[in-house]
């Protein structure tokens, strides 16, 4: 296997009384689009600051294309960051700014106008800082860490503040770098940020990662309950946990979730139990609804949940109560709920995805990654 980008090997960092990362391990593979999720205060900042050596971790390593941060000899080559957008000069043009940049990182002055094309500032070059959008100082912020033509770019939520057209467009000049080679690892709050560019995803919760794996296994591990019609539920239940499907659990409409079950083999188990199965639906969990879930408090990684495609912690086996006699379909007197049962809405109540404009054109990027 191609030597990792980026690999943080058992990192924690612990300042004062908190442990702001935990043990943590992720591989950035070279060439993809690598997303780093988790909600705020979950650990990202200072995981990404150990990775860029300007935190010292309190136990593991952070190694860049095989060697810690500090230790790479032309480092605006190899790495270059977004960290803080708005930490900008406001009384710096724009190209000032840069020169300044380039000056510290060894390159010429030249590279200054080409970062600011390739970003779409040329226009805007000699404008100070302080005039410029959220947007405007997030494609400067950009433009710097593009300075050294580093093969590998580290963002740290670039897309906050940024307004749909913004993110549209960072999301399509992420896809062009990585696909003239370039490696990316951007973090992110919100999944759905990023989810459309990123090949791989590490979600972070707590300082520790809950899901390491493709973008692609984690949709598929979103089809994996069933939604399950039967004339007998909990007598259905009975005969899933004696097959050791223990993940179920009833529903308000009187159907029951069953995660760990094939429709095959379900229906296999209620014919053998004698058990009218009037349908089964696999349940199509939002991708955020999911990342949730999954960053939630309560949520504790076990080794499921860290091998791709794995759907969470062990759920406590169906115990509703008993369906009443009666016609079809039968209706609970309550809700049996689990501590995360409400993490799965019900068909139809999914909030509606945010729709972006089409894309502007994709910038010219004549000094891409090499
Ligand atoms: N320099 C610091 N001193 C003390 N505590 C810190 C420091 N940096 C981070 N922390 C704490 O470590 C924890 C993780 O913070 P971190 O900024 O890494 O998370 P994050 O996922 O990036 O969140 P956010 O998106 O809100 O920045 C938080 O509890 C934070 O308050």
């Amino acid at each position: 296997m191609a030597q990792p980008a980026v690999e943080v090997r058992g990192a924690s960092k612990t300042f004062g009384h908190t442990d702001a990362v935990t043990d943590l391990s992720m591989t950035v593979r070279p060439g993809r689009i690598t997303g780093f999720l988790g909600p705020n205060g979950s650990g990202k900042s200072t995981t990404l600051r150990m990775i860029l050596g300007l935190v010292t971790p309190t136990a593991g390593e952070c190694l860049i294309e095989g060697v810690p941060a500090r230790a790479l000899r032309e480092p605006a080559t190899v790495v270059g960051a977004v960290l803080d957008s708005q930490r900008l000069h406001p009384r710096r043009t724009a190209r000032a700014h840069l020169l300044v940049h380039a000056a510290a990182a060894g390159v010429p002055d030249s590279r200054a106008d080409e970062v600011l094309a390739e970003v779409g500032l040329s226009s805007v070059a000699r404008t100070r800082i302080g005039t410029f959008s959220l947007g405007m100082r997030g494609r400067l912020a950009l433009a710097t860490a593009l300075l050294g033509r580093p093969r590998i770019l580290v963002l740290d939520e670039p897309a906050n503040g940024l307004d749909p057209q913004g993110i549209a467009w960072l999301r399509s000049y992420l896809t062009g770098f990585a696909r003239s080679g370039g490696t990316v690892l951007i973090s992110s709050h919100i999944l759905g940020e990023v989810a459309q560019i990123v090949d791989d995803v590490v979600i972070v919760s707590g300082g520790s990662a809950v899901y390491r794996g493709t973008v692609e296994e984690l949709r598929r591990a979103q089809h994996r309950r069933l939604l399950v019609a039967a004339a007998d539920p909990a007598g259905l239940a009975r005969a899933l946990a004696a097959d050791g499907v223990s993940d179920v659990r009833s529903l308000r409409d009187g159907r029951i979730g069953v995660v760990g079950a094939a429709e095959d083999r379900l229906r296999e188990i209620a014919n053998a139990a004698g058990i009218a199965v009037f349908g089964v639906v696999a349940e199509e969990v939002d991708l955020e609804q999911l990342f949730l879930a999954m960053t939630a408090p309560h949520y504790v990684a076990g080794a499921t949940a860290l091998a791709p495609g794995g759907y969470g912690p062990p759920t406590p086996p169906y115990s509703g109560p008993p369906p009443p006699a009666g016609p079809y379909p039968p209706q609970y007197p309550q809700q049996t709920r689990y501590p995360h049962q409400q993490q799965y809405p019900q068909p139809g109540q999914y909030p509606p995805q945010q729709q972006y404009p089409p894309h502007p054109p994709q910038p010219t990027n004549p000094g891409g990654p090499r």
